[in-house]
């Protein structure tokens, strides 16, 4: 059997690191990925994050619009954001009607106690309603800088084992990183991930550029590690959180990094600063490399 798809560029070298990149949009940025849009390609994956305060019309209208504009839309599931068993079947089979949706892309979520029959992203994928409603592909999150709650051991076997599921669900893995300020950690981690037999496609999560004050302020929010070591090779002094930043150094570093070892790898933008701006972002350092 054939693996499906992830993305139509994936077996193509990157000529630069953005290349087939994907971005995520809350379901409040309609309006800036249609700003944005001219500068996106078009089936590049687009993912709609699964936000406490958000709706599921808001959601699905978002997704819809991704469809529109042309791009793979990637709703996001939040395991234990999702009350029941009906809500998750109604979403899902809403964006698959509505958006002719292909990828979805699985995360436990924060509350340290489910809302609903969901304790982890794993039970969502057991369920069966993804081969169900049609899916292909399943995201699931990759720690590069370990999670709270687990060691080590415990991240590489839930993460070997989630791979493992989707696959004899017939539907392909792909796995989406935690943004992160420091190369090194991410692509050691990279490393280790294939070492453990894990040659699944790997995207790395990259903030896009944004105020120093709003990255630190998800990096606190997310566990995101933003010592002043991993700043200053961001491009961030600690003596100075004025001002904007940008992952050039970062995607430098990835796109200098990263060796046949590492298997295939693409980047995922996190706009913390902004759709638009992410996208001048991306096009401008493919235009300088
Ligand atoms: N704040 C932080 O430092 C970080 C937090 N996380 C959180 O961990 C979650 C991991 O998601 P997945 O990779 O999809 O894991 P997963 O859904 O595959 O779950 C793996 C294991 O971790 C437990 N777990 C997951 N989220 C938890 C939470 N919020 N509190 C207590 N235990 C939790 C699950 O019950 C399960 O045993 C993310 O949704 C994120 O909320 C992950 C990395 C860093
Ligand atoms: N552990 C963890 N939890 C998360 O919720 C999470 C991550 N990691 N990693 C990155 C993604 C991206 N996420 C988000 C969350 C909020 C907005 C957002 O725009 N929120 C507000 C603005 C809040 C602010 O600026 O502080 C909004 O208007 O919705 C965007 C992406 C959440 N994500």
């Amino acid at each position: 059997m054939s693996k499906p798809q992830i993305h139509p560029n994936w077996d193509r070298p990157a000529r630069v690191m953005t290349d087939g990149f994907s971005i995520e949009i809350t379901a409040k940025d309609v309006d800036s990925l249609r700003e944005a849009a001219p500068g996106i390609p078009e089936d590049h994956p687009v993912a709609i994050t699964f936000l406490p305060g958000e709706d599921f019309a808001a959601r699905i209208a978002a997704t819809r619009a991704v469809r529109e504009l042309g791009f793979e839309p990637m709703p996001h599931f939040s395991a234990r954001r999702i009350a029941s068993a009906q809500e998750f079947e109604d979403y899902l089979q809403a964006v698959v009607d509505q958006a002719d949706v292909k990828r979805c892309f699985v995360i436990a979520g924060d509350p340290t106690e489910a809302e609903g029959p969901f304790d982890d992203s794993s039970a969502l994928i057991g369920s069966g309603a993804f081969e169900r409603a049609g899916i292909t592909a399943i995201g699931i999150g990759g720690h590069p800088e370990g999670h709270p709650y687990m060691t080590e051991q415990q991240c590489w076997q839930v993460l070997h084992d989630k791979c493992a599921m989707i696959e004899a669900r017939g539907m392909a893995p792909l796995i989406v990183t935690q943004f992160a300020f420091d190369a090194d950690r991410v692509l050691d981690w990279v490393l280790e991930l294939r070492r453990r037999g894990i040659h699944d496609p790997v995207r790395l999560g990259v903030p896009g550029p944004a105020g120093i004050k709003t990255l630190m302020r998800f990096a606190a929010r997310c566990g995101v590690g933003a010592s002043a070591t991993v700043l200053s090779k961001y491009g961030i002094s600690i003596g100075k959180l004025i001002g904007t930043a940008g992952p050039d150094r970062l995607v430098d570093a990835i796109a200098k990094g990263l060796t046949p070892e590492h298997g295939p790898v693409r980047l995922h933008f996190y706009p913390f600063g902004g759709v638009p701006k992410t996208v001048a972002w991306i096009n401008e350092y493919a235009r300088t490399h």
